[in-house]
């Protein structure tokens, strides 16, 4: 190969699956979660998975972030194979690689706004340099929560909690971002911030992020639709209008029922 480094990250994908299947329990009462799924999660790129309830989503989102063992295939996360690796070194690697935002927010609620976004510093073990404090001011203040620093999570809205949660998810610039229906508990209004965030991060910063979702409308402002039927993976487009969303899920809400 004759290609640049800096071609070689760019092409490559941030992770990687390859036939994974998940499987729970054994016998009559397996469940099979995920099925044979391949796929890569582009870098820069904003993916929305969706499918019917129980499909596989979240298994996918938690195998993909190594959460979670496949049964079999691999999982390649930031260049490392998942399965090579003990619990702590995975641990590690999903400090160093990964950050969350969930529908719950998961914020701490004994923390301040500007703890809780430090935190995957803490954990990591290492303090936040000069860089990286300029970077988390940026945020803080493009996220509008520039006097909210010093409140705790409990004195802040549901969406300027998902904020926080975004903030804190954006600081340590993971190599991806997993958002498990980060909508789910917001109004309308607070939802389509949110949602716009998450694309500016992938567009503005190249932030790569995958978001699990039911919602067409939330899907709407992603890159690329992927859908999970019965564990596997059915649809893989490029951007689609909420109607071109709810159009191609009811093909498969119908074949799943
Ligand atoms: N820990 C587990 N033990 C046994 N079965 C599980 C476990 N986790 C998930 N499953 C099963 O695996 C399948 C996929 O579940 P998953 O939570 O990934 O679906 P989902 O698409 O995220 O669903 P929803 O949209 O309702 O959250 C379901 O049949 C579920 O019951």
């Amino acid at each position: 190969m004759t290609s640049t480094p800096l071609q070689d990250n760019a092409s490559q994908p941030v992770v990687s699956l390859r036939r994974v299947t998940r499987a729970y329990g054994d016998g009559h009462g397996t469940v099979v979660a995920l099925d044979d799924v391949t796929v890569d999660i582009r870098r820069g790129e904003f993916t929305a998975i969706m499918g019917p309830s129980g499909s596989g989503k979240s298994t996918l989102m938690n195998v993909a972030a190594g959460l979670d063992d496949a049964t079999s295939g691999d999982v390649v996360l930031g260049g490392a194979t998942l399965s090579q690796l003990d619990d702590n070194a995975r641990t590690t690697l999903r400090r160093s690689q990964v950050g969350f935002v969930f529908q719950a927010f998961n914020l701490v609620p004994t923390l301040s706004v500007a703890e809780n976004i430090r935190l995957p510093f803490e954990l990591a073990g290492r303090r936040v340099d000069a860089a990286e404090r300029q970077w988390i001011d940026h945020l803080v203040r493009t996220l509008g929560l520039a006097d909210r620093v010093g409140h705790r999570p409990s004195e802040l809205s549901g969406g300027q909690q998902q904020r926080v949660a975004i903030a804190r998810a954006l600081a340590s610039r993971p190599a991806v971002i997993f958002a498990d229906e980060p909508t789910g508990n917001l109004d309308s209004r607070s939802s389509r911030e949110v949602l716009t965030l998450l694309r500016t991060a992938a567009r503005e910063y190249g932030q790569t992020i995958a978001m699990v979702s039911h919602d067409p409308v939330a899907a709407s402002y992603a890159d690329r639709i992927l859908v999970i039927a019965d564990g596997r993976l059915v649809a893989d487009h490029g951007a689609l209008s909420p109607q071109q969303i709810s159009d191609l899920l009811i093909g498969f809400e119908v074949g799943a029922a």
